[in-house]
């Protein structure tokens, strides 16, 4: 049914769609940020929300295009001032996503990807019970703990810290609308690339 809201709206400047949000979480070393820059590759009209954390750059890693490095002082500022669409406690860091630019980024009609925890999601579905929610699997956790000494990124004490958490995350991935278990670099990636292509579709 048409209301006369709805086709106020449909005429009105705003005759665009709001944009959709897909938000991506898996334990540490499964594979998602890997397959987050692939589709970001694939679909360059896709927003990615760059996050906030305290934690220290790796090598590589760039202020404004992995993350927003910040101190913990202007973390908590952020929460004191109401800046945060989420934000948890990860692996003994703090993360969190802007409030104001997921706001934008939506009313302009932009679909966003984002790479937050399962408490980050639990936040955000509260806000946006629309949002696409996609958990990336590993094989096993014996293959998890594999990736991330292969990495390299991290010591053995943050290595250990992900594993236990590990355990925890994966449990909550029945959760998610959508599980994708990357074993297969390529195959996973097609898999992601789908789901995203398809649920564009379905609500164009
Ligand atoms: N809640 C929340 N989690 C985030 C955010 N950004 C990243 N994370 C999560 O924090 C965790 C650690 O990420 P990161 O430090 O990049 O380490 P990695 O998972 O080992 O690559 C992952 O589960 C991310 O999905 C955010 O803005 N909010
Ligand atoms: N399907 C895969 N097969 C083998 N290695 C992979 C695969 N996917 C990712 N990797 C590797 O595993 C490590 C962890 O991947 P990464 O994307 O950093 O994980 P996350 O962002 O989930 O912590 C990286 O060294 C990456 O190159």
């Amino acid at each position: 049914m048409t209301t006369a809201a709805d086709t106020a709206a449909g005429q009105g400047a705003a005759a665009q769609r709001p944009g959709r949000l897909f938000i991506v979480s898996a334990p540490s070393g499964a594979g998602k940020s890997t397959l987050c820059s692939a589709v970001r590759r694939r679909y360059p009209q896709l927003a990615y929300s760059v996050s906030y954390t305290t934690r220290k750059a790796r090598p590589g890693e760039q202020h404004g295009q992995d993350y927003y490095f910040i101190s913990r002082e202007a973390f908590e500022k952020g929460i004191a001032e109401g800046q945060w669409a989420e934000w948890a406690r990860v692996h003994g860091n703090l993360y969190g996503t802007s409030a104001r630019w997921i706001a934008d980024t939506l009313a302009a009609g932009r679909d966003i990807l984002m790479d937050i925890d399962v408490q980050g999601t639990r936040q955000i579905l509260q806000k946006f019970p629309d949002a696409i929610t996609i958990f990336i699997q590993p094989p096993s956790l014996a293959v998890l703990a594999q990736r991330l000494r292969q990495r390299g990124t991290d010591d053995e004490a943050a290595i250990a810290t992900r594993l236990a958490n590990a355990r925890e995350e994966m449990a909550q991935a029945r959760q998610y609308r959508h599980v994708v278990v990357n074993d297969d670099l390529a195959r996973a990636e097609q898999a992601l690339a789908a789901l995203i292509q398809n649920a564009g579709e379905a609500s164009r």
